[in-house]
């Protein structure tokens, strides 16, 4: 059992605008909470509601510890208690937070997402497969799912679950290790009345086998209502009543606010507060009229008494070996029916490499054909690596889903990155090798096992490569654009464009760090280090073309070293970025 007390949030934070009057840009101070006070015990569910802008889903994150306070321009003063204890990083394990958009792995199904999801949360230690199973499909079960079971999540190409299936199962994947504290951001928002109605209950049952859950709700109709014990109502971030919900009628009439008879009360309670629109409160009164009342008399007196009920965390925890073994399994049938992440690159990979085969048909040992060889073995290091930009949008996507997790403590952020890094090897592998077998057979290539080693390792590079601009950039077109520019440089330096000696010196770094130069060169020792002759007069063999490009006595093996040295430490920088940058917090 969990008891949650929150003391005089507050939250300012400066906005930058131009002055209507002087239209200068000046910084202003926006209170979004003011001083919030609240306090939900085990078995009870508090509604939290408030117009569009009131502030609920800010009370909610802040409660959930999902503020920044360090962020420049920010102010976050007050006190989360759990238990009458301050909130800490074991929060994530007693309390689970149902966002208000849904972030789901798109191809599987619902079945499956709940099976994965029961596998990474409920300890292995303390449940077979076959209860973790039990659980997901119970649960599954109770929010409507089960008609949908097979329906895959979906995406762009595939069309999947309704709006309102996707935030039940988002609901549902929370639910499946029972938390003692429940955190939901509008759970009713895109359902039918029927479906709304249902969770409500549902949840209402749960908080009455000891869960505590909190809702932000816009605007519930009568029948979400009635579920709720305890309302908060909030405008512009004030508290203008924080008690029992069938007490709020008789707190408003008192108020000099009397509820029309046939109204739903929530409805009256929004109209007052939302100050957008004529027929609202008082809100400043009400605000300051609360702390006199016997309800805000009530609040300050449940917040000052002791707590004597302790939350019982669960001293298993899936261990860093299972949680890699679930996140592996489960990101190597991602990555598989993705069409995003791997058949359509498959299939761009074998066009364009059909293209450059028939090209190139042939290769010979003439003049023209050196220029040839050299071309083809640019355009693949550079081009085919290029086109993992067509990723990013993907990982993007992946981005959402891993924040959502990582910040409801499912699981550890190595663990998370190397099944990602281990599982997306198969198939960069495939991709590597059909790309390889249409280029080196038609165009009459060397050494077929190092171009293959290459062009992997250049992609799994390249992989990495997106995974940290994914990480860094806000949206997805802005990671496109970053990623394409990087790249666009990158081949300008990596030795083809002007051969190194050419390089200007201030320009010599791009050079150094374009894992293209590294991957390239290795193309073109591997390629013309074994041809013994040309029917050319300035390069009569291959050797002689390497010192034409500054690359002789440069073993292949240093070069593919280097590429798979730089693929590790992107993973190691994708890893950290999530480990201290991505915690959830807004
Ligand atoms: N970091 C921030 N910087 C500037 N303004 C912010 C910030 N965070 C929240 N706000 C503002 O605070 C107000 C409250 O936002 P919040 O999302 O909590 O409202 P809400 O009640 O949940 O609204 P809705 O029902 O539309 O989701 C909004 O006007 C929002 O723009």
């Amino acid at each position: 059992p969990a008891t949650i007390a929150w003391k005089d949030l507050t939250y300012d934070v400066k906005l930058t605008r131009s002055n209507p009057q002087t239209g200068k840009k000046e910084t202003i101070d926006k209170r979004i909470l003011d001083g919030l006070s609240g306090i939900v015990r085990p078995g009870e569910m508090l509604a939290i509601c408030g117009p569009s802008g009131g502030g609920k889903t800010t009370l909610l994150d802040a409660i959930a510890g999902r503020i920044d306070p360090h962020r420049k321009g920010r102010k976050f003063t007050g006190d989360v208690l759990v238990n009458g204890k301050p909130r800490d990083e074991t929060f994530s394990m007693v309390a689970s937070y149902v966002q208000q958009e849904h972030a789901l792995q798109t191809p599987f199904t619902v079945r499956e997402t709940m099976r994965y999801a029961a596998d990474l949360l409920i300890p292995h230690a303390e449940s077979t497969q076959a209860e973790r199973r039990a659980r997901a499909d119970n649960v599954t079960h109770v929010l409507g799912l089960d008609s949908c079971s097979n329906t895959i999540v979906g995406d762009v190409f595939r069309k999947g679950l309704s709006g309102g299936q996707l935030r039940r199962l988002s609901i549902a994947v929370e639910l499946v290790r029972n938390p003692s504290i429940l955190l939901l951001d509008e759970p009713t928002s895109g359902l039918d009345s029927a479906a709304a109605e249902n969770i409500m209950k549902h949840l209402s049952h749960l908080a009455k086998t000891g869960t505590t859950i909190i809702c932000t709700i816009h605007q519930p109709p009568s029948e979400v209502w009635a579920n709720f014990d305890k309302f908060l109502l909030l405008s512009r971030g004030k508290c203008l009543y924080f008690g029992a919900a069938n007490n709020a009628v008789d707190y408003f009439e008192r108020m000099e606010y009397p509820c029309p008879g046939q109204s739903n009360p929530a409805d009256f309670f929004l109209r007052l507060a939302n100050t957008d629109f004529e027929g609202h409160a008082d809100i400043e009164a009400l605000a300051k009229g609360f702390k006199t009342q016997p309800e805000g008399m009530a609040l300050s007196s449940a917040l000052s008494k002791p707590i004597d009920h302790d939350v019982h965390i669960s001293k298993h925890r899936n261990g860093f070996m299972t949680q890699l073994l679930i996140l592996s399994h489960r990101a190597f049938f991602n990555n598989a029916r993705n069409p995003g992440i791997f058949l359509v690159r498959l299939i761009m990979y074998i066009l364009l490499c059909l293209m450059i085969g028939f090209m190139f048909w042939d290769l010979g040992t003439g003049p023209t054909d050196i220029n040839s060889r050299v071309s083809l073995l640019f355009f693949v290091a550079a081009f085919l690596v290029f086109m993992s930009v067509a990723v990013l949008p993907f990982f993007i996507v992946e981005r959402a889903v891993f924040l959502r997790e990582r910040a409801n403590g499912w699981y550890m952020v190595p663990a998370y990155v190397l099944a990602s890094f281990l599982m997306s090897l198969p198939g960069l592998f495939i991709i590597a090798l059909v790309s390889s077998i249409l280029v080196v057979f038609p165009a009459g290539l060397n050494n077929f096992g190092v171009f293959l080693l290459d062009l992997f390792l250049s992609l799994v590079t390249a992989e990495a490569f997106m995974c940290v601009i994914a990480s860094v950039v806000p949206h997805y077109i802005i990671g496109i654009a970053l990623g394409a520019a990087v790249y666009g440089f990158f081949m300008l330096c990596e030795g083809f464009m002007k051969i190194k000696d050419d390089i200007p010196d201030w320009f010599i770094w791009g050079y150094y760090i374009a894992f293209h130069s590294y991957s390239f060169r290795a193309f073109m020792v591997n390629e013309f280090d074994s041809i013994p002759t040309f029917t050319s007069p300035q390069f009569p063999d291959g050797k002689s073309v390497l010192a034409f490009y500054n690359m002789n006595d440069k073993p292949v093996w240093k070069d593919l070293l280097v590429v798979g040295s730089y693929a590790i430490a992107l993973q190691i920088i994708f890893g950290t970025i999530l480990q201290v940058f991505h915690k959830g917090k807004r």
